[in-house]
């Protein structure tokens, strides 16, 4: 008989992450210059970064170190007291926990830092420091304004058991990826009323997929796409821009200099009422990445950051068993359908590769 967990912490949303980089002036302009992010506090080997609306100390932080990869993805807590309960959920979970003090990140109160039952290291806190909230601040928005951190992509390599590890948390499924026979390629999943704080991958982990910040207007995520053509830097854009079927987001993945995938997003939809219907896709639809059925890049699939354990070593990955979406869908999208029984017509890139 299983023991029954204790209490879990009430999850408001995903809040920031920390990214380890190799060369932090590189890393500041992308983040900086590109984005637009606001520098909260910047020591010698650290940037503190926000977008516009925030009002928290940060939603990024950026730390130079020897290995690119990904520290901490951290999670806001309801109430002061929710760290109690993160502390005994996760001793019970019998995985790494440790209680930190106030200030153990500038702008952040008391935490507490886990190594989840994914292998990935994740903080919880409720306290931290306000700053100026930029909303209005248009004097200093660029034209490629950011809003806000919207969601965590995390690569794992069973689906079912790490949605399974995220509804113990509260959070619950908007939309999904399946076969005919069941296998489930990836899940989002949601505490704040939007399509996801955190997106399951299913392939080797645990790896970063990407880290998304949202934007209001497809105009801004197009001069992302023509600065950086400005500045000969096109190669920074690895997928898009387009727009998503899952989500219905319209979407830009970036690579920063270290290669950490950044995605910057529209808004998606509602999904805040109790009765809200879970979208499930059939991994042969070519439109479920792409709602235009355009392929998606090879590099998307295979590609992930590192992640660090509390005391800032490398984890190791484990191989994903299941069958991996790149290989059902035959290679990059664009050789799966685009209607269902429509035999006559073919793939849409056909045989090009
Ligand atoms: O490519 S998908 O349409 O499945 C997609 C949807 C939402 C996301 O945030 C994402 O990264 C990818
Ligand atoms: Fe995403």
């Amino acid at each position: 008989m299983t023991t029954a967990l204790p209490t879990p912490p009430d999850v408001i949303r995903c809040a920031y992450a920390e990214l380890v980089v190799t060369d932090l002036q590189a890393s500041k302009w992308f983040y900086t210059e590109l984005l637009g992010l606001v520098v909260t506090h910047e020591t010698e080997d650290t940037l503190y970064l926000r977008a516009f609306e925030e009002y928290l100390h940060h939603s990024l932080v950026v730390r130079q170190g020897p290995v690119a990869a990904l520290a901490k993805f951290a999670y806001r807590v309801r109430t002061p007291g929710d760290l109690d309960l993160a502390e005994e959920y996760y001793r019970a979970l019998d995985v790494p926990v440790r209680r930190v003090p106030a200030g153990t990140t500038r702008g952040i109160g008391e935490a507490v830092q886990v190594v989840d039952p994914l292998g990935f290291p994740v903080e919880f806190f409720h306290e931290a420091e306000h700053v100026e909230r930029f909303t209005q601040r248009y004097d200093v928005h660029g034209a490629g304004a950011i809003s806000r951190l919207d969601h965590f992509n995390v690569v794992t390599p069973d689906v079912p058991a790490a949605r399974a590890y995220y509804e113990g948390l509260g959070f619950k499924v908007s939309e999904d990826i399946e076969d005919e026979r069941g296998t489930v390629y990836a899940a989002w999943m949601y505490r704040k009323p939007t399509v996801h704080d955190v997106a399951l991958t299913g392939g080797d982990g645990p790896r970063m997929h990407h880290i998304a910040f949202a934007t209001h207007e497809r105009s801004q995520i197009l001069h992302l796409c023509d600065h950086l053509g400005a500045v000969r830097r096109s190669d920074q854009i690895e997928r898009g821009p387009g727009r998503h079927g899952v989500s219905n987001a319209f979407y830009l993945y970036l690579l920063d200099p270290d290669g950490h995938r950044i995605e910057i997003y529209t808004h998606d939809y509602y999904t805040g009422d109790p009765d809200n219907p879970v979208i499930t896709w059939d991994v042969h639809d070519n439109q479920r990445r792409d709602w235009w059925g355009n392929p998606v890049v090879p590099s998307w699939y295979a590609n992930a950051s590192t992640v660090l354990d509390l005391d800032g070593n490398p984890r190791a990955v484990v191989e994903r068993t299941d069958d991996r979406e790149a290989d059902v869908t035959i290679g990059a999208d664009g050789f799966s359908y685009t209607r269902k029984d429509d035999e006559a017509v073919g793939f849409k890139v056909g045989h090009q590769v």
